[in-house]
């Protein structure tokens, strides 16, 4: 294709390094909320472009293997990945800036629009299907998110749901966060060999999407209840799984319930899951 026909990289034309991010040429706006690394805030990039930038909070992140893997992190690229545009890395605290997703996350947006959503299973779906697009392209890359739950995507205009912070648990340096026995670990969305060898794959990423669709097609409710993470790990390991959603058909739990196999090889990839959902969301129409 000629160069008019391809997308210009949102990356492109930035300093030599073309993830670095020239703070002068950011403009920071109100505050978007704060996660584990701290306050994130809306921006606008040379005057125009939306922005979210993640200032990171000294101690919260281990930076330098960070900036290094943000080379990787930009080249990754899909309408359903959020996508980086590179880091402000020159003084400290890091700034981590990325394109602005509208309507916040997708678990607030689930809570928020639960009503009108309950009885739309087709866009319950669609937004499945969106989800697994970017994890398919993810896998493709051999790229693995390790925190894939609603929480930690987004909703954009028209309603585009997008992956966000893919890979960045890496960088975590609070082990009540990192390790599988401490208080922020993701225990609803982790498989047995997570829990027991903290052993990461594209299928773990596949059994976290099995709970990701559990979470959509519940309008956002907590897996497991108010159920005790130890008694989680202890369901877990002896095969339970989380029961069918009432707003969600039979087809489709057939599918969230084969990302929950005991052993990751029996689990779908998002390659052959994204085929089986648009199946179904054809059937419905
Ligand atoms: C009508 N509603 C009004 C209220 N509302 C909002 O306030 C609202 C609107 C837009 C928002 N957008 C974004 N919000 C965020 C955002 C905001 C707060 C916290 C975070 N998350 C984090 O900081 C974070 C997430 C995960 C992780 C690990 C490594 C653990 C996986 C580490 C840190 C992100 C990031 N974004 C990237 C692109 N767009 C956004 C967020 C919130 C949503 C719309």
């Amino acid at each position: 294709t000629s160069p008019c026909d391809r997308p210009v990289p949102p990356t492109a034309g930035l300093s030599h390094d073309k993830w670095e991010i020239d703070p002068t040429e950011l403009h920071l706006l109100e505050e978007l909320g704060s996660g584990q690394f701290g306050v994130v805030r809306r921006g606008k990039w040379r005057g125009s472009i939306d922005v979210a930038v993640k200032m990171m909070k000294e101690g919260t992140m281990s930076e330098d293997d960070f900036i290094e893997e943000a080379k990787v992190m930009t080249k990754l690229q899909h309408t359903n990945l959020v996508q980086l545009y590179g880091v402000c890395s020159k003084d400290r605290p890091i700034y981590i800036v990325t394109e602005y997703m509208r309507h916040g996350s997708l678990l607030n947006y689930l809570r928020r629009h639960e009503a009108s959503l309950s009885t739309n299973v087709g866009y319950l779906l669609d937004i499945c299907i969106q989800v697994c697009r970017g994890m398919a392209y993810l896998e493709r890359r051999n790229y693995i998110h390790r925190d894939l739950a609603a929480r930690n995507c987004l909703v954009g205009s028209e309603n585009v749901v997008k992956v966000a912070d893919f890979g960045l648990a890496r960088y975590v340096l609070d082990d009540q966060y990192t390790s599988s026995g401490g208080t922020k670990f993701p225990i609803k969305w982790a498989p047995p060999e997570v829990l027991n060898y903290t052993r990461f794959s594209s299928k773990s990423d596949v059994w976290a999407y099995g709970v990701l669709m559990w979470e959509v097609f519940t309008c956002g409710k907590m897996p497991y209840g108010r159920l005790k993470n130890a008694e989680v790990v202890d369901r877990v390991q002896r095969g339970l799984i989380l029961e069918k959603p009432k707003a969600c058909v039979k087809e489709v739990y057939e599918i969230m319930r084969k990302c929950w196999a005991h052993c990751p090889e029996v689990r779908p990839s998002f390659r052959v899951l994204k085929e089986q959902l648009i199946n179904v969301n054809q059937g419905l129409v």
